[in-house]
């Protein structure tokens, strides 16, 4: 049989109810490592980031039927010990693995909450002493790490090494003591066996969003640990995850004592709608003001003279020559063969659709080829240069969206409009951005913006909103920038083909 596509993981302990600690802490850092979560329940406590009110042990024997329903059916890949409450608990729980014991163990030997609450009974110590050996690793903050040891707690960073290392000498487990309550600037971890100290260093995060901070660190180690090759990989992985988690805590406003971390801070968009879903307003806006202006309603009906047709049009090449180099640079930033393809394409296409403009169409207009590109083309070229010369792929993809998107929205209303004109003169333009495959490329860079967008950070995707509105914005400018004389029937000069010449793959 094929490999999992995901470790199974295991966790045993209490809960907590406001989800920052517990079982339910766990498979949150289960699943922000990709594993596939399941849960024992120890103990049921009802506490919340101030504290624990009280707990409730189910019988030892409910305990038991709880592992091995897991064990009868399911191959734990690895697994987490948490809270153990009382002796008999972690008795059981000792039974259990010495039958069916996964082959990557972490204990996490939970005594007393951050709030300062007992978790387990006095005369249980004992027992989670005789767990150790059946543990891989033992995750110990400074006060656990002293009582495991049967010491005094360790003052310094360098007395708790060394308590951890006589704690591995002694059990044949791995430490992994945690320097969260020592103070100071630093918060270092450790990870000591019998023979050697592994430093995780770590800055100290200034907050009070560190409820669970030990449980989820503890489940972070046994999620990595099937696809890390050693401990130290997984613990130096888990650790860094850990620190962000705890800087992102407080932003979720869970609580008002100690708050959880954010298991997924480093998903930041997970549950965000897509980015067109987000900017799809500002799309609509940007469409409804194209179709209101007045070179758009007399294309729309057939009206246009020809002479500011023309003027349009010769903006547009101007426009295109830049737009091109702006694809291009999305090209050469693209993060796949695909979407490099893609916006190469659209580069070229411009280069030609231009040329197809002067060739088919402007060499026959009234408008001076000379003529330079207007404020309004200038503004827009400057913003998507500004973009693609400091922006990320992601903010320029967004940068250029309008112009494909845009054109095909109004390209698709002012066809169905065009085509209730019998002889409309600018059909054959206009069908050219509102049917395939000009629709089709404007899907494909839809998709591609989503694709990007779902990898950003916050402030890389408000950046990319705010290219885009603004985008938005010159196009609906451009479609404004030339004057429209009332009266004068529309139409093209005999024999000039407003068809492009190349099939469009931008607008
Ligand atoms: N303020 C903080 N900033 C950064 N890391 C912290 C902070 N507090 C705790 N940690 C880290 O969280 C983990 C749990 O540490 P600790 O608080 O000592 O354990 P416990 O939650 O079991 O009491 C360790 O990796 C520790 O270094
Ligand atoms: C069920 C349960 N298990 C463990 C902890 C420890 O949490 P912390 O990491 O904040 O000390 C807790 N508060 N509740």
């Amino acid at each position: 049989m094929s490999a999992p596509s995901r470790p199974r993981v295991l966790t045993v302990a209490g809960t907590d109810p406001t989800g920052g600690a517990g079982v339910q802490a766990d498979l949150k850092s289960f699943a922000a490592h990709g594993a596939y979560g399941m849960a024992v329940v120890t103990a049921l406590v009802a506490q919340n980031t101030h504290g624990v009110r009280s707990s409730v042990v189910p019988d030892v024997a409910f305990l038991r039927a709880q592992l091995d329903a897991v064990s009868d059916d399911v191959t734990v890949d690895a697994m987490k010990i948490g809270m153990l409450a009382t002796a008999d608990v972690a008795r059981t729980v000792r039974a259990w693995l010495a039958e069916h014991r996964p082959p990557h163990v972490v204990l996490d030997p939970v005594m007393v909450a951050t709030s300062g609450d007992r978790l387990l009974d006095a005369d249980a110590v004992a027992a989670v002493r005789d767990l150790l050996p059946l543990a891989d690793v033992v995750t110990p903050n400074l006060p656990e790490l002293a009582v495991l040891a049967d010491e005094p707690r360790a003052a310094t960073w360098q007395e708790a090494l060394a308590q951890a290392g006589r704690l591995a000498r002694t059990t044949g487990v791995a430490v992994l003591v945690k320097g969260g309550h020592l103070g100071g600037d630093a918060s270092p971890d450790a990870l000591v066996d019998a023979t050697s100290v592994v430093e995780l260093p770590g800055a100290r995060v200034a907050t009070t969003s560190t409820h669970g901070t030990g449980c989820s660190l503890s489940a972070a180690l046994a999620a990595l640990r099937p696809r890390r090759p050693d401990w130290a990989r997984a613990a130096r992985d888990a650790k860094r995850w850990l620190g962000g988690a705890i800087a992102a805590g407080a932003a979720l406003q869970v609580g008002s004592g100690h708050g959880p971390v954010d298991h997924l801070h480093h998903l930041p968009t997970l549950g965000l709608p897509s980015f067109t879903d987000d900017v799809a307003p500002a799309l609509a806006d940007a469409c409804r003001d194209s179709l209101a202006s007045p070179l758009v309603a007399a294309l729309a009906d057939g009206t246009l003279p020809f002479a500011p047709f023309a003027e349009q049009l010769h903006q547009d090449a101007l426009y295109l020559t830049a737009y091109s180099r702006v694809l291009a640079r999305a090209a050469q930033l693209a993060p796949t063969g695909e979407a490099q393809e893609f916006f190469a394409r659209g580069a070229h296409s411009c280069l030609a659709v231009e040329r197809g403009l002067h060739e088919s169409y402007l060499a026959r207009a009234a408008v001076r080829p000379s003529t330079p590109a207007s404020a309004v083309t200038t503004a827009y070229v400057d913003h998507l240069a500004a973009v693609s010369a400091h922006g990320s792929y992601a903010e320029v993809v967004a940068a250029v969206l309008p112009c494909y998107w845009l054109y095909a929205e109004v390209g698709t209303r002012l066809l169905a409009l065009a085509d209730a004109v019998p002889g409309h003169p600018y059909r054959d333009w206009v069908a050219t951005y509102g049917s395939a495959p000009f629709t089709d490329h404007a899907a494909h860079a839809c998709r591609l913006a989503d694709d990007a967008a779902s990898h950003v950070d916050p402030a890389t995707r408000a950046r990319m909103t705010a290219a885009f509105v603004t985008s938005c914005r010159h196009e609906v400018a451009f479609f404004g920038q030339v004057a429209v004389a009332a009266g004068g029937p529309g139409g093209a000069p005999a024999g000039a083909d407003v068809r492009e010449a190349d099939a469009l793959a931008v607008g």
